[in-house]
């Protein structure tokens, strides 16, 4: 029995969810879960519908026989296989905790993606990727290159097919074209508590704020540097008697677990960006059967 996952937007107004309801009954499927978010303030409305296909029927001709509905309410609807992993390049500079994370719970089946390679503008995870039987692409950066650097990094992705780039601590600004191609596509791990402390060395500048709570932002990429709307976030607390270096200890964990579970929620089709926010739907029941670790 193949599982799929509806997603809508459209504008709010009565009567969207019994036509949903009554569409996937009359094609035999059966509702597993549902979440969906009437926006009072922007009047937009958002659905993600999972459900089991029980007669059947195919991704493709649950799409097109839905087309008058999407049509009548002017839905944005797409409908998912959950059998399909994303597509997904992650890139890293120097620092590759969130990196070899994000390696660990892919290889354990707790991350449901395909890596299809790694880029980074240094060697120092080139073993450590090959030895994961991954493809590793050095694309080094300067001031000089930065233009043929993304070029060579956008050709990686369209090579590959990739559906999301993940920046695990990817310490270059990407080029408002790749932000506008690629919209709600690239996650990045920003290792403060955003709206604070945006931009390089955010550790340094809580420090030099004297805060007691430090954390982590994902977020989709925008042109606008670590102002793009934010997945997820998590914090922890330090003290007056810790240093900048201790901050980016007691921080790694913290970016790590934010940025999994970012990458989790997009890849099971959970986040969906409305204005300069994101929505991010609960996990369906039984979303983490498949964790051989579990
Ligand atoms: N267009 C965007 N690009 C990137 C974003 C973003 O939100 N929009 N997030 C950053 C990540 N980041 C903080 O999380 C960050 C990375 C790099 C810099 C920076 O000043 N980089 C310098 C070079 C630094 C070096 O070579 O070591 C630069 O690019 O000139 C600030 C913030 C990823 N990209």
């Amino acid at each position: 029995m193949a599982s799929y996952v509806l997603t809508v937007a459209c504008e709010s107004t009565r009567g969207i969810i019994a036509a949903i309801s009554t569409y996937l009954a009359e094609m035999k499927c059966n509702i597993t879960d549902s979440s969906q978010f009437d926006d009072a303030v922007t009047g937009a409305f958002f659905m993600r519908v999972s459900f089991d296909s029980e007669g059947g029927v195919l991704k493709d001709e649950l799409a097109e026989k839905f087309g008058p509905i999407a049509e009548q309410f002017g839905m944005e609807a797409e409908f998912h296989d959950l059998s399909v992993r994303p597509k997904v390049v992650i890139m890293v500079s120097r620092f590759g905790h969130c990196l070899n994370d994000i390696l660990y719970r892919w290889r354990i089946g707790a991350l449901k993606i395909d890596i299809v390679a790694v880029v980074s503008n240094h060697l120092d995870y080139q073993k450590v990727v090959v030895n994961h039987d991954l493809p590793f692409y050095h694309v080094p950066v300067s001031k000089e290159n930065k233009a043929s650097a993304e070029a060579r990094m956008m050709e990686i992705v369209e090579d590959t097919n990739a559906d999301l780039i993940v920046l695990a601590r990817y310490m270059q600004v990407l080029s408002n074209e790749i932000c506008r191609k690629m919209s709600g596509r690239i996650i990045n791990i920003h290792h403060s508590f955003l709206p604070s402390f945006k931009g390089a060395n955010p550790y340094k500048q809580a420090y030099e704020r004297g805060v007691k709570l430090i954390g982590a932002t994902a977020h989709y990429v925008t042109a606008d540097l670590d102002e793009g709307p934010i997945i997820e976030q998590e914090t922890a607390r330090v003290t007056h008697a810790q240093s900048a270096a201790d901050y980016v200890t007691i921080g790694r964990d913290v970016e790590s677990q934010v940025l999994a579970r970012a990458i989790l929620a997009h890849a099971q089709q959970r986040t969906f960006v409305n204005g300069d926010r994101v929505i991010v739907f609960p996990p369906s029941p039984g979303a983490y059967a498949s964790d051989r670790m579990g």
